[in-house]
């Protein structure tokens, strides 16, 4: 497999990719400095790659970046779900989307392309979540939650049942979310308050 980006988050996804019995042929970034990580070599800039048969993954947490890297690249994704992830065989998961150790994934639940469901992450029943969100480490999301394209739900935070949240809105760490989030709001605290927005693509 190939990976674009050669941070921290792609240091997650190679070790899962290795616990699965896979490896990682190479990395691709843009910053010239990024010779190696993991002693696995960068190959070059994201115009660097040429698309072939091996799938590959964008290992950027960033969601917009992630985004323009699917706008900029042609290739065949993959997916990867850590073998302590528990996910329902009723889910439906899309390409390009990790499932980190300790993420619990329920029945009827959708997942988008590129998605990132981290570490100890909790999505409940019949949630929709779409293309390019991050949930992050250890956020909760109760059942039948839709959350839209490019959102970040930040670490620690809970979303109670049967609320939608925009695209490209952020839920601030550690934030309670008890009613439905506009999209591109920046919401924190609990309960949750809209203190900006994103700026809009
Ligand atoms: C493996 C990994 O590392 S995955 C990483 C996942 N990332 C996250 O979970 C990070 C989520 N991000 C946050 O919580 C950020 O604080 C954000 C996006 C909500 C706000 O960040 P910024 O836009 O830089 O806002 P800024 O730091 O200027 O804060 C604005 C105000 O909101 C407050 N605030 C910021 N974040 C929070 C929060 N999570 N909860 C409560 N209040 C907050 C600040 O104290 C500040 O208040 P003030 O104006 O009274 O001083």
């Amino acid at each position: 497999m190939f990976l674009f980006g050669a941070s921290g988050h792609a240091k997650v996804i190679t070790e899962i990719i290795q616990l699965n019995g896979g490896s990682v042929s190479g990395f691709y970034d843009d910053d010239p400095l990024k010779k190696s990580l993991m002693g696995i070599p960068v190959l070059g800039n994201t115009e660097a790659y040429k698309p072939g048969n091996e799938k590959s993954l964008i290992s950027i947490g960033n969601n917009r970046i992630r985004k323009k890297v699917t706008e900029q690249i042609e290739a065949k994704y993959g997916q990867v779900i850590h073998p302590k992830a528990v996910v329902s065989e009723t889910v439906e998961i899309e390409e390009g989307t990790v499932v980190m150790a300790g993420a619990v994934i329920n029945p009827f639940t959708k997942i988008g392309r590129h998605v990132i469901i981290n570490t100890a992450a909790s999505v409940d029943h019949d949630c929709q979540v779409s293309d390019f969100v991050h949930i992050a480490p250890k956020s909760t999301l109760c059942g039948g939650i839709s959350i839209g394209e490019g959102t970040l739900v930040g670490s620690g935070s809970v979303i109670i049942p049967n609320t939608k949240i925009g695209k490209w809105a952020t839920i601030g760490a550690g934030s309670v979310v008890v009613k439905d989030v506009p999209d591109y709001a920046v919401v924190v605290g609990n309960p949750a308050r809209i203190i900006k927005f994103n700026s809009q693509l």
